[in-house]
């Protein structure tokens, strides 16, 4: 049957989704934090997923795409990724993102990251036209499952009083004790085999301690530690030194190429990054310096799932590692992650995922974490198919927010814990 594969119509959601109060170098996490689903509705009923970033800076240049796109192929991704997005460099490029969690801002960036989303969503229409996975329109899977890793957090039981929030069970973790109790919960719900754990939160003894607590809990599980760029270079090296025996990599010691290159130079333990090379003009000073020995890519802000590949292929050539980053996200992102991460053959350390701090989703069907892996879906397109009455019910709270959660802002988040809460200059230790 010939099939009209011409864009009819694209839905574009908002949602505010609820998050745990994790700590990070910036301050905390939201209590609900903003995402964008993106529909792209063929002519002939076809409608195909993504998901991204939903920060209102990403939703003009999304709605100016959009207008753009009625009428063209979904199988006409190269010329979608031409369009002009009219994203404002000159608000943005002196910028950071998240406060500094993605790396440097820039409109390229913005750019990559609404499209995403779209090639997400016109990859997911093609699949389910062709009766295809997602993974065979991007060359076939080669492995069957996909791994990711626990990611731990600090993290208090519950948002500060006064503030509107869902619960949540995890509890909280504090201090050494906790998060080697934060990670035995979540090996027993997921079965995840390595972990890492989000630092910059405490004064770098405190961390040392809490990943020798958990060497000593998990013998022989990769572990890693990642402050987002809260140290100084002598810290970074202090810290790799004492954690060498037991580290898979250090993440982000330090910030900036030329620190990080510095860092590698005094350590034998692999530096990966998701801020310092976050796009492909960074790529080359830090692999010429050998300042990083994994890329943790990330689909959204690298500009989708080819760009992923074509960024692994890069990675390959150097002799230097792949694997995935990942910001607060929903199903529909972990499975386009899990589609591209199964086709990627130098993969070979397990991605990050909050998924499983995420209590809701706009998925009829959570994807399922066993033995730390997510299988990789041979249904057509992603595999995945929406609840159209979640989706509603977390537009609706994104709608009838105030403005005030519509942009992430950690340290904001953090002030209503404690008022007097500054995000910190960096390095902080
Ligand atoms: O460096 C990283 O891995 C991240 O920035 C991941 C997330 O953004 C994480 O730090 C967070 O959300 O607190
Ligand atoms: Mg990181």
């Amino acid at each position: 049957m010939t099939r009209d594969l011409t864009i009819a119509e694209i839905r574009l959601t908002p949602v505010l989704v609820a998050d745990a109060p994790l700590l990070n170098v910036q301050g905390v996490h939201q209590p609900y934090t903003p995402r964008l689903i993106v529909e792209i509705v063929t002519a002939d009923g076809i409608t195909g997923l993504g998901e991204t970033y939903g920060d209102t800076q990403y939703l003009e240049p999304a709605r100016r795409l959009a207008e753009q796109l009625t009428g063209r192929s979904v199988m006409d991704v190269n010329g979608m990724f031409a369009l002009d997005l009219g994203v404002d460099a000159a608000r943005l490029e002196a910028g950071v993102d998240a406060g500094g969690l993605r790396g440097r801002q820039s409109a390229d960036k913005v750019r990559l990251s609404v499209l995403s989303a779209f090639e997400v969503a016109c990859l997911d229409a093609q699949g389910k036209a062709l009766g295809l996975p997602v993974h065979a329109l991007l060359g076939g899977k080669v492995r069957d499952a996909v791994e990711y890793s626990a990611y731990l957090f600090y993290k208090w039981a519950a948002h500060p009083a006064g503030v509107a929030a869902e619960p949540d069970d995890w509890g909280a973790a504090l201090d050494p004790a906790g998060v080697v109790a934060q990670a035995r919960q979540l090996k027993e719900r997921y079965g995840f085999t390595s972990f890492k754990l989000k630092g910059g939160v405490f004064p770098p003894d405190e961390e040392i301690a809490a990943v020798r607590a958990l060497a000593e809990a998990f013998p022989g599980h990769p572990l890693r530690l990642d402050p987002n760029g809260a140290w100084s270079v002598a810290t970074s090296l202090k810290v790799a030194e004492e954690l060498a025996d037991v580290l898979e990599y250090l993440e982000d010691p330090t910030l900036g190429t030329p620190a990080m290159a510095e860092v590698s130079a005094g350590t034998r333990v692999p530096l990966a990054t998701n801020m310092c090379v976050t796009t492909f003009g960074e790529i080359q000073e830090a692999f010429t310096r050998d300042a990083v020995q994994v890329v943790l890519s990330d689909h959204h802000y690298w500009g989708g799932l080819r760009n992923t590949q074509h960024l692994a292929a890069i990675c390959a050539a150097f002799g230097v590692g792949v694997s995935m980053h990942s910001n607060t996200h929903l199903g529909i992102s972990l499975a386009a992650m899990t589609q591209v991460a199964a086709t990627v053959p130098n993969l070979h350390h397990a991605c990050d995922s909050h998924y499983p701090w995420q209590s809701e989703d706009v998925l009829s069907e959570r994807p399922v974490f066993t033995g730390g892996r997510v299988a990789v879906s041979d249904a057509p397109g992603l595999g995945v198919a929406l609840d159209r009455d979640a989706l509603a019910r977390l537009h609706r709270r994104w709608a009838e927010d105030d403005g005030a959660l519509r942009e992430r802002d950690d340290a904001a988040a953090m002030r209503a814990g404690e008022p007097g809460w500054r995000t910190p200059v960096l390095p902080r230790w």
